[in-house]
């Protein structure tokens, strides 16, 4: 399991350790990091140009101390100093002991314009820029000064190197107020953050190096992200003794007049993923069995279906009675229900609430922001605390679809985040196989919040196996939902293989 932590655990992990430690020990661990990992995306430090963008605070002393190192190895390195009075001074001696130099960044107003002019040259020269400018300790979005640096090194041809996380991404949730500094690769020390698994955040991380300094944060963390060993552990395997009932049936309450590829595609998801055995209901019965004969569909309310160990509702549902009747005829029932795109427009809060058995919703941000009552940007800003604002409000788990997707229980446990996929996935049809699949494993009796993160975890590694991208999130090419579903047991294979 990959763990990340919020702030206020990282600072008390860190007084603990800082009280055991000689006084800089732990800044000296972080530039070592820093610099080996500056190193290698560098490839040759003598001769390279290196500029520091340095903020008033211990990750600007970071930034410093690993300067001073790669001055040692014969980089050239300036130091861009964003409030001159306040940078980190051990640092700085450092710095300019090994032979590298500062320049003040003033400009932004009353300062000198020609000090901000020099700063701006040198990041727009440089071959490497390491954002020192704020790290855990960044309250709001990036100071007007600080922005203009962001902007500058992104806008430099510079390989761009965050210390422990990228300037403007906010720590605790990813979430990203105006300019932030978008980084090549991010070094963080101690702990992972849930801003650098958390989009937007993430996509500001780059590729993300944890170096372990010897803090050991204490309770739960704030996010988790399932790795292969852990979906491996989670994924049902039939025992000798299975029947289809002990495998878990599930039930696919989805598809309409209007949207039959819907019904199909759920199906399609639930069979590719170890079901027992599928039940439809709904309009799509005669595609349904076209595409999938060994679909067993049902006329009539779900409830009477017969025998089933979870429910899926709502893809390609109409918007009218019926679909409300349908979502009402499931969660009346007791096994554990998945309710997905149009079922989410029929759900009460109360009636949630009130279910005895699992209730999983899976909503995208659109979807997300309608159950909110906020505007869908507000959702997509702010991705950690919608999906706990909704898990608690519904007191089900939910769900929240995206680049990286997010998976809340009710009662708080750490969130899960799954980043396996590939933008290919972002097609029309996708989450419905999505929905099948978490459906299928909710009916193999895995925990809403497992039967959500790992079928997160295989859809994703289905979509770059059929995108041919390999393990790699970007590469590969176009996919369909059908193509996805196809995939999954071969992702499965992956996994257990
Ligand atoms: N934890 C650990 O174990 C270890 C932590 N280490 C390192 O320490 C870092 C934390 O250092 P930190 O606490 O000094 O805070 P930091 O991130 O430098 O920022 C604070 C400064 O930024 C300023 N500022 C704030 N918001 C701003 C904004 N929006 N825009 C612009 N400026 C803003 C703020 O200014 P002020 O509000 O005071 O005017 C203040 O001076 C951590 O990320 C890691 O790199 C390692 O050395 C080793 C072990
Ligand atoms: N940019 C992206 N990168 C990776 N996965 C994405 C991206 N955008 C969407 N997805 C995934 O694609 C699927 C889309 O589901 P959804 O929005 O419900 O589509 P539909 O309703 O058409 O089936 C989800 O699993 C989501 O996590
Ligand atoms: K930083």
């Amino acid at each position: 399991m990959r763990t990340a932590y919020g702030v206020d655990e990282v600072r008390a992990a860190e007084r603990d350790l800082m009280a055991r430690l000689p006084e800089g020990a732990l800044m000296q661990r972080a530039a070592a990091g820093l610099a080996a990992a500056s190193a290698e995306l560098l490839g040759r430090v003598y001769g390279s140009r290196v500029v520091l963008l340095v903020g008033s605070g211990d990750n600007g002393g970071d930034a410093l101390y690993a300067g001073a190192r790669l001055a040692r190895r014969g980089a050239g390195v300036t130091a861009v100093l964003l409030a001159p009075g306040r940078a980190h001074g051990h640092g700085l001696s450092a710095l300019r002991k090994a032979g590298g130099a500062a320049l003040e960044a003033e400009g932004s107003g009353g300062g000198t314009e020609l000090g901000a002019e020099a700063a701006l040259r040198a990041v727009a020269r440089a071959d490497l820029v390491l954002d020192g400018i704020v790290g855990i300790g960044g309250k709001g979005g990036l100071r007007p000064l600080a922005a203009r640096f962001a902007r500058a090194a992104r806008e430099s041809e510079a390989a761009v190197l965050a210390v422990d996380l990228p300037s403007g991404v906010e720590a605790d949730s990813g979430e990203v107020r105006g300019e932030a500094v978008r980084a090549d690769a991010t070094v963080t020390f101690g702990a992972y953050k849930p801003g650098l698994l958390v989009d937007p955040g993430r996509e500001y991380a780059g590729v993300v190096r944890l170096v372990p300094i010897g803090i050991e944060p204490a309770g739960a963390p704030a996010v988790e992200a399932l790795q292969f060993a852990d979906v491996a552990r989670l994924l049902p395997r039939p025992g000798a003794e299975s029947d289809k009932y002990r495998r878990g049936v599930v039930g696919i309450a989805a598809g309409s007049a209007q949207y039959p590829g819907a019904g199909v595609l759920a199906v399609a998801g639930a069979v590719r993923s170890g079901a027992g055995a599928v039940r439809y209901v709904g309009a799509a019965a005669g595609e349904v069995i076209a595409r999938f004969p060994e679909a067993l569909v049902h006329e009539g309310p779900p409830s009477h279906a017969g025998r089933v160990q979870a429910w899926v509702v709502g893809p390609g549902l109409g918007s009218g009675q019926d679909g409300g009747r349908l979502v009402a005829d499931v969660l009346g029932t007791d096994v554990p229900v998945l309710v997905d795109a149009e079922g989410l427009r029929h759900l009460e809060p109360s009636v949630v609430r009130a279910r005895t058995a699992p209730t999983l919703l899976t909503p995208h941000a659109g979807e997300a922001a309608a159950l909110l009552g906020v505007p869908r940007e507000e959702v997509e800003s702010a991705r950690l605390a919608s999906v706990r604002g909704l898990a608690a409000a519904y007191g089900a788990t939910v769900l929240l679809k995206g680049a990286t997707t997010l998976v809340a229980a009710p009662a708080g446990a750490p969130v899960r985040v799954n980043s396996t996929g590939t933008a290919w996935l972002a097609t029309a049809g996708s989450g419905d196989v999505l929905s099948g699949l978490a459906g299928a494993l909710l009916a193999a009796g895995l925990l809403s919040g497992d039967a959500g993160a790992v079928a997160a975890y295989l859809h994703g590694l289905a979509a770059r196996g059929a995108s041919g991208g390999g393990r790699g999130a970007s590469g590969g090419g176009p996919v369909a939902a059908q193509d996805v579903a196809a995939a999954i047991p071969g992702a499965w294979r992956e996994v257990l293989g």
